[in-house]
Formats: structure tokens, sequence, C-alpha cells
């Protein structure tokens, strides 16, 4: 089941080896001398786009030398996914110049990855980033109505990819989003409210800053609005091709990485505004969010103090109301956790029970 329109399924699945844990080889591995060389004279670089087969990668990241340069994928990669965010090791022609292509050799360990499955019962998996630390959820107050359901929803994305969840309400000009943000006041979420004329901006950027941050939303939250006035320069680029952002590229990447900078920010001049930069990943082409390959225990694992005492808990435990014994259920009944322990326990429950189907965790 797929929560809103799917209509955006332009992608290609992507088949990631490094998420499958693949024993070893009982004959072990080729002999050295039969791999290629080990490309020492490989430059580092951050993938930003992706598109049939071609991948736009940043070089020189801030420094004098900073460029775009164009690669491909070496065969000997193989069936591996390179995604927007990877880091690669490139060998070739690396100077960007019109016409060069470089070559892509090796992928840097993912420190995460968002994910999504075409829908719930799917476990195929589609990469939608890698190496985001952040996940800045937008939903509204009202316009569309916010449901609980469908943050639940992002943040179990978030909490399956290791990625720390933000919240943004739009729309607080349009409805109070108080009674909404109840059901969510167990878990360790930074909330900003945001109206028609009052966003604020600086407040999200002391966050963005020195962070990769993956914004979703549902069509109509104001997340464009949103990614445009922290990003200013993004609207400006929109049409010719900005070789640092990538937008304004004809792409089939579901994702668009932008750099933000607090310098650009109306108010930067202001003593004590924030300063700094970071990467504002929008996700124009990402409409959907299955969650057909989520990992129970990731779930369990984003609840730091409840998964400490799910040790105790007997072999197999649901951590669900009904579960014998269960050493969390028992800790919040006996007051263990505090006020807002009853809080966060529901909040597990309902994630575990909506999205990580039956089953032990
Ligand atoms: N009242 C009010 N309207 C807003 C606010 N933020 C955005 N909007 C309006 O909401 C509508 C949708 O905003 P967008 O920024 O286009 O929304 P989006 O999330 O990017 O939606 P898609 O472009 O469909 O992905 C626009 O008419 C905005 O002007 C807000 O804080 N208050
Ligand atoms: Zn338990």
């Amino acid at each position: 089941m797929t929560w809103w329109s799917t209509d955006d399924e332009d992608d290609e699945p992507e088949f990631d080896e490094s998420a499958v844990r693949v024993r070893p080889s009982r004959r072990g591995s080729r002999p050295r001398t039969k791999q290629r060389p080990e490309h020492a004279d490989a430059v580092t670089g951050m993938v930003i786009g992706v598109d049939r087969g071609r991948y736009s990668v940043l070089l020189d990241e801030n420094g004098p030398d900073e460029r775009v340069i164009t690669a491909a994928r070496a065969s000997e990669l193989r069936r591996k996914s390179v995604v927007t965010g990877d880091h690669v090791d490139l060998v070739g022609d690396t100077t960007g110049d019109p016409g060069t292509l470089s070559r892509i050799v090796r992928v840097g360990e993912r420190t995460t990855l968002l994910r999504r499955s075409a829908d719930d019962t799917d476990e195929v998996e589609r990469v939608i980033v890698a190496n985001a630390d952040q996940m800045l959820i937008v939903v509204a107050a009202a316009n569309p109505e916010p449901r609980i359901r469908l943050l639940d929803r992002y943040l179990v994305a978030a909490f399956d990819a290791g990625i720390r969840p933000l919240l943004v309400i739009t729309k607080t000009d349009l409805a109070d989003p108080a009674e909404f943000l109840r059901n969510f006041a167990g878990l360790d979420l930074t909330v900003f409210l945001s109206g028609e004329h009052e966003m604020p901006l600086d407040e999200i950027a002391r966050v963005l800053v020195g962070h990769r941050t993956v914004f979703v939303g549902h069509s109509g939250v104001g997340k464009s609005t949103l990614v445009n006035a922290l990003v200013p320069s993004a609207k400006r680029a929109t049409g010719h091709v900005n070789v640092v952002t990538g937008r304004g590229r004809h792409t089939s990447s579901s994702t668009v990485w932008l750099r933000f900078d607090a310098a650009d920010l109306p108010g930067a001049d202001v003593p004590g505004a924030a300063t700094g930069t970071g990467w504002v990943i929008d996700t124009p082409g990402v409409r959907s969010f299955g969650l057909g390959h989520v990992d129970r225990e990731n779930i369990l694992r984003s609840f730091t103090d409840l998964d400490r005492l799910a040790e105790r808990c007997p072999r197999g435990c649901t951590h669900l109301p009904d579960a014998p014994d269960c050493a969390i259920v028992e800790a919040v009944e006996a007051g263990e956790l505090g006020e807002t322990g009853a809080a966060r326990l529901e909040s597990l429950q309902r994630l575990l029970t909506t999205f990580a189907g039956g089953g032990p965790v």
C-alpha cells in the first residue's frame, strides 16, 4: 500500500550489493596479482547528480579548484550502485573540461543510506541519498491537513537510515499545530514552526550548517517555498545549468543538491546571525516512501533509552502492550522513564506496529 500518488517512478531500481552481507567464498578471494592496480593516483569527490549512467561529481569542495566533473562507473565496480552523496575515487581526466569523462573506480563506505521501496510490500529498495545526516520533514499545519501516519512514515525512514529527523511545520498562520504535535511529544524531535510571514530561517540555518540535510514533504506543504527562502540562489539557477548545485539540469535523479550558505539569508549581517555552509538535498521526484525494506531493530535503536532496556526483555519480545514481561513496558509503568516515558513508548509501539510488520524485534 502506498500513501500517496506514485506517479514518480522515473528512476531505475537500485540494486545495491553493499546492503547485502555476502559470505566470503569458500575458495577464498582471488590472488592479488589478478586484481587491477590500486589506482593510487585517484582523486576523491562527492556525487551530486546522477543522470542515465553519468555522474556529476564535485571535486575540491570549498577549495581553490572546486569543480564539477562528469564521470562514468568503471566496469570493475560491477553492479555496485553509485548514488548522490557517495564519496567516490576517480581516475582518468578529472579536469572537468568540456567533453571529458572521468571514471569512478571506488565508492567510499557510507555512513547513512536513505532508501525507500515502491510500496510497503516491496523489498526492492531504491536509494534516495547516501551520507545525509539529517532529514528535515516538512508538514503543513493545514492545507493539506497534517497526518500522524505520514509523519510516522518519514520518521521510520529516517530512523532506519540512521539519520536525525527535524520537523518544520509550515502554514502555522492557517492553523495551530499543537494538537497534532502532541502525538510526537515523546520523540526527540526538533520542531520549527513557520508561517507565511514568519519563517524561522535563522533558527533553521543553525541546524543546517555543517550538515547534509535531506528535505522531504508531501506536495503542497510549502517545501519549495522553504527551500527557495533558505537557498535563494536555487531560484535563480532554474532554467540554466548551475554546476555547483546541479539545479536546472535535466536529471533523472530524485535528488537535487543545493549548497546552503547562511550568508545568503536576509539578516545575515545582523550580529549573532548564523554563519557557515551545509547542503540542502531536495527530493522533488520522491512522491512515495514505501517502507518494505525497514529493519525493526533500527527503529528500536533510535529510541536509545528504550533500546537499552530491551536487553532485559524476554527473547523475541515484541515490546507491544500485550507483550508478557516486557522490560520496557514494565519500566514505563513503574515510572522509571519519567514523564515522557509513556509517550515515547507509545510512539515506539505505533511505529513498530504500523511499519515493521509482526514478529519479534
Ligand atoms: N498560508 C501559507 N501558505 C504557504 C506557506 N508556505 C507555503 N505556502 C503556500 O503553499 C503553496 C504550496 O507551496 P510550495 O512551496 O509550492 O509547496 P511544495 O511543498 O513545494 O509543493 P510541490 O511544489 O507540489 O512539491 C503555495 O501556494 C505557497 O505559497 C505558509 O507558511 N503559509
Ligand atoms: Zn520488550
